[in-house]
């Protein structure tokens, strides 16, 4: 014998019976079949519906029925079963109805609905969906007969979710059998009847557990449950893109998994099968050839420590704590008494050795009657101050890793900890029991999403970790940055395991923002197309999306976009800077952003903000990380002034070659902070700050070349000025060409002092010999004593910057 179990999609319209049936005509062939079948999809829902209607004393019940007979007909119809069983298919369907219609009559003239009604209203979708199914599958086996499951599933008088009685359904279901040796039976799910004969109900989901029941009592070959997904899944489909099912697993990692969230299966189910050691299946009506899911005594072992995570919702933490209850037995006892009166049932408990403190996760529905209990049978102890009264904490989620071969496997609690610390998710309570089959961490409601997503990724898909960017200013660096994002795609998904998805690109006028990934072929007409949004706005639509490894990544040179950077961090949502501003701005500032980055576990990198896509930043940063102290530091560090004194030489104007470095990308949008030195300056400053130094940007001495009037005004006038100044700039460069020397403009630290400024460089001189728009920095620290650590490179430009960026993108994804 084998049971088959059909869920409401599975027979939610005439075609899906019609499929459903099929699937049992094959079975037939290993076999006699029993099929269980669940009530027409949304059916149970509307007969509840109609049942609070009714109490409330609105008639709007009767069109809820109404709509209910029509579907039914309609099926029936569909089903094109022949004049006689289409005759007896509307008799029964009307004739149900017309009990349900006065059944709910009831309900209104009473306007009250027992837990005992209800039960009986309910039982109809199985009754009808049943006999629909029977009609139907009875002209292709016409030995086939129809169950009432009523008489075969005892219950106590529980209404709403009966308790059953296993010895006196196996002798029913046995009985049954006898009578019935030869027949398939097909058998409506989720009611039975308690000893006097009245209608109750095995919970929500309870068909799954109908059919267990059965199968156990028939001693069957299996277990057949039949849904509208190919199985267990990894996670919840619906909230990770890349779960799979899983091929087969264990009956305890199944209940682990079902009883935290796993739709699938009502946990209740796998008690009666695991028993028997009945294997149970987890098919798809709709792609009935995929594997589906075996759930046996021992699957094949697999390297796999966690075959599934689950998550349940509508969590409310319960936390009773007080010194009074340290060393003093009895408290938990009457916490989980007071609980148990109330009937209310507890989903997680914690306690830490300590005693200080017992918290337990309970439905949200309980929280009110659990606070008022608890605070009731603690009455004396709260009024005297030696516990609190019970603190409920709402809007909570469990995500639960499960799988037997988690125990005595190092490091995953390690790991996922890990993971989610290092997306900002704050677990608030943690629950492993010492068989290590479930570790199930208490988080914050919107947060599931992204946890659950970061430990699939963590412990499934070893192939790739999904990087969320948001990127402000694509302008000259920004524009380079996407385009080498766009080719780099695939090399990044090979070789280093990161699918980098751009779901926002903002600038000044317009935000374009596409959880899925904007699409990098074409973002420049998209986003002229995008509504504006402010940084306010951004800031909190990057921490509202939560999306898991968030990274900000600021390409421009505004104050604003660098004060985002805080709220960002403490989110941990990771900050890649271009802009110097931030890196540069109030020492106080500046340890504020690093601190947080540490506190949140969120990369704040800058790498670009000195010589540009050059490695000056992380050489000093790998010089200070192994003990080397800097003495002193000489450098150019500013591409737009080495490519100007580079290429003036009195036959253009000065300001033609200026120009000339802004068309190329060299400076910076406002090309009065190269030529003022002030780009310099904030160079050296965040080199002395890596060094270890406090030093502010008014400690930096700033000798300017610009004659005055060239800093009045705005861009143009500065353009007209160093024009009008020409005479000014031809001076310096002859008496330079007089000594033999080139023009550099310098950047000066020592012993906690920094200083910018032009220099005639000497032939043979470390910076002589700087081509373009190149950048050169000499370290000179303890290590690097007689001959200091040279870095060189081009030093400017927006390709070069935009693959620094792209290297910091890479470090915070890695992190
Ligand atoms: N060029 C180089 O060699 C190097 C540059 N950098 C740094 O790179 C950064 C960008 O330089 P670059 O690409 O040349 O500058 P661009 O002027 O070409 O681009 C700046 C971008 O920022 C956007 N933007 C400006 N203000 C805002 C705002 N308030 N909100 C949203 N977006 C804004 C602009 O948008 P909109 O068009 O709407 O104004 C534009 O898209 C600078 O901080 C610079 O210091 C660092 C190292 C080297
Ligand atoms: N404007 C800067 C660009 C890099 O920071 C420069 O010219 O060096």
């Amino acid at each position: 014998m084998q049971v088959l179990k059909f869920g409401g999609t599975s027979v939610a319209s005439a075609e899906n019976i019609s499929k459903s049936c099929d699937i049992s005509l094959r079975a037939l062939e290993n076999g006699l079949v029993v099929i269980v079948v669940s009530a027409l999809g949304g059916t149970t829902d509307a007969l509840i519906k109609a049942g609070k209607t009714a109490a409330e004393g609105d008639v709007a019940y009767q069109d809820i029925l109404q709509q209910l007979e029509q579907r039914h007909l309609e099926a029936a119809e569909e089903l094109q079963l022949p004049p006689a069983p289409l005759d007896n298919a509307t008799a029964l369907i009307t004739d149900g109805f017309l009990e349900l219609h006065r059944l709910c009559d009831g309900v209104a003239a009473l306007q009250e609905l027992s837990s005992r009604t209800l039960d009986r209203l309910m039982s109809y979708g199985e009754l009808l969906s049943s006999q629909l199914v029977e009609l139907h599958f009875h002209r292709l086996q016409p030995d086939a007969v129809w169950a009432d499951a009523r008489q075969l599933i005892r219950t106590n008088s529980r209404f709403g979710n009966a308790e059953v009685d296993v010895l006196a359904t196996e002798k029913l279901v046995k009985d049954f059998q006898a009578q019935h040796p030869n027949a398939s039976w097909i058998v409506p799910g989720f009611i039975a009847a308690d000893a006097h004969g009245t209608t109750t109900t095995l919970g929500r989901g309870g068909s799954d557990y109908t059919a267990a029941l059965l199968a156990a009592a028939l001693g069957a070959d299996k277990l057949e449950i039949w849904t509208d997904v190919s199985g267990m899944m990894t996670a919840d489909p619906r909230l990770v893109r890349g779960a799979r099912p899983i091929a087969r697993i264990s009956y305890q990692e199944a209940m682990e998994l079902s009883h935290f969230g796993a739709k699938v299966l009502y946990p209740p189910t796998i008690q009666p099968v695991m028993k028997r050691g009945i294997p149970l299946w987890i098919k798809n009506t709709f792609a009935p050839d995929d594997y589906g899911t075996l759930v046996e005594v021992e699957p094949p072992r697999t390297s796999a420590s966690v075959q599934g995570i689950s998550s349940v919702g509508n969590l409310t933490l319960l936390n009773l704590e007080g010194s009074g209850m340290v060393g003093i037995p009895g408290f938990s006892m009457r916490l989980f008494a007071a609980l148990a009166r109330e009937r209310i049932n507890v989903v997680l408990i914690t306690q830490s050795s300590s005693e200080h403190s017992i918290c337990v996760g309970v439905n949200a529905a309980d929280t009110t009657p659990a606070q008022v209990a608890v605070d009731e049978e603690f009455a004396v102890e709260i009024a005297a101050g030696r516990i609190e009264p019970l603190r409920p904490e709402r809007g909570l989620a469990i995500v639960a890793l499960v799988g037997e071969n988690m125990k005595d496997h190092p490091g995953i609690s390690g790991k996922l900890f890990g993971a989610l610390g290092q997306n900002g998710v704050n677990i608030r309570a943690i629950a492993q029991g010492a068989s290590e089959k479930n570790i199930s961490t208490v988080i914050r409601a919107e947060d599931v999403r992204k946890a659950i997503n970061v430990l699939h990724e963590a412990f499934f898909e070893a192939t790739y970790k999904q990087v969320n960017l948001f990127l402000l200013g694509p302008g000259n660096v920004g524009g380079k940055l996407l385009g080498q994002l766009a080719r780099q795609q695939a090399h990044l998904l090979e070789h280093l395991g990161l699918q980098v998805r751009v779901v926002a690109i903002a600038n000044s006028r317009h935000c374009l923002v596409n959880e899925e990934g904007v699409d990098l072929a074409a973002w420049p007409e998209a986003l002229a197309e995008a509504p504006p949004l402010s940084l306010t706005d951004l800031t909190e639509l990057i921490i509202a999306r939560n999306l898991r490894n968030s990274i900000f990544v600021d390409v421009t040179a505004n104050a604003a976009a660098a004060a985002c950077y805080a709220s960002l961090l403490e989110k941990s949502v990771a900050v890649v800077a271009c802009n110097k501003v931030a890196a540069s701005s109030e020492y106080t500032n500046y340890a504020r952003l690093k601190s947080l980055a540490k506190e949140f576990n969120a990369s704040f990198l800058y790498s670009t903000n000195v010589g540009a896509g050059l490695p000056v930043i992380s050489t000093l940063n790998d010089l200070m990380r192994s003990g080397d102290v800097v003495r002193r530091m000489q450098a150019v560090l500013s591409g737009t002034l080495n490519f100007v004194f580079n290429n003036y030489d009195g036959s253009r104007p000065f300001a033609e070659v200026v120009r000339q470095a802004q068309a190329e990308g060299y400076t910076e949008p406002d090309p009065r902070l190269d030529l003022s030195g002030t780009d310099v300056a904030r160079k050296i400053l965040i080199l002395a700050r890596e060094a270890g130094q406090v030093i502010e940007m008014s400690d930096i001495e700033i000798e300017t070349f610009l004659p005055p009037a060239c800093l009045e005004g705005d861009v143009e006038a500065f353009y007209t000025q160093l024009a009008a100044h020409e005479a000014h700039f031809r001076a310096l460069f002859d008496a330079a060409q007089a000594t033999g020397a080139r023009l550099k403009f310098v950047a000066r630290y020592a012993e906690g002092r920094a200083a910018v400024g032009l220099q005639q460089i000497p032939p043979g001189h470390d910076l002589y010999d700087l081509r373009g728009k190149d950048n050169v920095v000499l370290f000179h620290t303890d290590r690097y004593d007689e001959l200091p650590l040279v870095v060189k490179g081009a030093g400017a430009g927006a390709e070069v910057t935009a693959s620094g960026v792209f290297a910091d993108i890479v470090r915070a994804a890695r992190l």
